[in-house]
C-alpha cells in the first residue's frame, strides 16, 4: 500500500459561471467565487471553457488566471478542453499550470469518455510536446482503463486523469484501482474527476490512494448552495487528507 497522501482539491467553477451567465447582472460572482474557494482552502480552480462558451467564457479565463496569481502559495490554475486551436491559445496565453486534455466534441453535453489513445496517439503527440515546452503539466482524460496509463505516458503526459463519471453511477471501483496503480507504476501523477461528491469521493480514494487531485464542480457547486463555500471546502479537504483505508 502506497505511502498515504493528501489528494489535492481543484474546485472546478463551471456551473458557478452556468447560473452567472442566466442573467446580465453579473451574479454569483465568478472572481469572488474563486477567491472564496482559494480562501478556503481549495488547491487550485479548474475551468473547462466550451466551445458555445455555455458556462466558461472566454474572457473569464485570463480574470481567473490572475486571480489565482494573486492568491499564491501554490494555488494552481487547471483548463480542461478539447485541444482546439482556440483552447490552446486559451491555456497557452493565461498561464495554465495544468491542461487536461478531453475528447470532447463542441456540442457534448458533458465531458463522459476519455481518449482512446491508440487512435488519437498521431493527434495528442505533438500537443502535449507543444503545451510542456511551455512548461505547463498535461494531463489526458482517460477511462478506468489500466492499459491507458502506459499509453500516456508514451504520448509524453504528464499526468492522468480517470473519468470517474461511471463510478459515481455504480460501477465498481476495480478498474479504477487497477488503473490509478498503473498510473503510477508508470511514474504519472493521477488526477480523478466528474461527479464525484461528499457522498463517493472516500471510497473513490480509499481504493485509490495515488490520486494527487480531485477536480469537483458540479456536486461541490450544488452542496455549498446548502453549506456555504467554506464548510464544504473544509468537507472535501478534510476527505483528501484523511486516513486511507
Ligand atoms: C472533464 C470533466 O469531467 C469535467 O471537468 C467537465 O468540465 C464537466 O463539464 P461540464 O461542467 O460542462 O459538464
Ligand atoms: N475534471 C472533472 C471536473 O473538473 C469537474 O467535474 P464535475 O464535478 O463537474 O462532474
Amino acid at each position: 500500500m502506497p505511502a498515504a497522501m493528501p489528494t489535492l482539491l481543484s474546485v472546478n467553477l463551471n456551473k458557478v459561471a452556468l447560473l452567472r451567465n442566466q442573467r446580465d447582472i453579473g451574479l454569483p460572482d465568478l472572481a469572488a467565487a474563486a477567491r472564496t474557494v482559494l480562501k478556503a482552502g481549495a488547491h487550485g480552480v479548474t475551468v473547462h471553457p466550451r466551445p458555445d462558451e455555455r458556462h466558461i467564457r472566454f474572457a473569464d479565463v485570463p480574470m481567473l488566471s490572475a486571480i489565482v496569481a494573486e492568491h499564491g502559495g501554490g494555488a494552481e490554475y487547471n483548463i480542461e478542453g478539447y485541444p482546439s486551436e482556440d483552447w490552446l491559445r486559451l491555456v497557452e496565453e493565461n498561464r495554465a499550470h495544468q491542461a487536461t486534455l478531453v475528447p470532447d466534441p463542441p456540442e457534448a453535453h458533458t465531458s463522459e469518455e476519455g481518449w482512446n489513445l491508440d487512435t488519437e496517439a498521431d493527434v495528442l503527440r505533438p500537443i502535449v510536446a507543444r503545451l510542456k515546452a511551455r512548461g505547463i503539466r498535461v494531463s489526458l482524460f482517460i477511462d478506468p482503463d489500466p492499459a491507458a496509463p502506459a499509453k500516456a505516458a508514451a504520448l509524453g503526459a504528464d499526468a492522468v486523469e480517470i473519468y470517474t463519471g461511471d463510478y459515481a453511477h455504480g460501477r465498481p471501483l476495480d478498474d479504477y484501482r487497477a488503473t490509478g496503480l498503473a498510473a503510477h507504476e508508470a511514474g504519472l501523477r493521477l488526477n480523478a474527476g466528474h461527479d464525484l461528491s461528499l457522498t463517493n469521493l472516500g471510497a473513490f480514494l480509499d481504493a485509490v490512494p495515488w490520486t494527487a487531485e480531485v477536480s469537483i464542480g458540479h456536486a461541490i457547486t450544488a452542496e455549498a448552495l446548502w453549506m456555504g463555500w467554506d464548510a464544504v471546502v473544509a468537507a472535501y479537504t478534510a476527505i483528501c487528507s484523511g486516513p486511507r483505508g
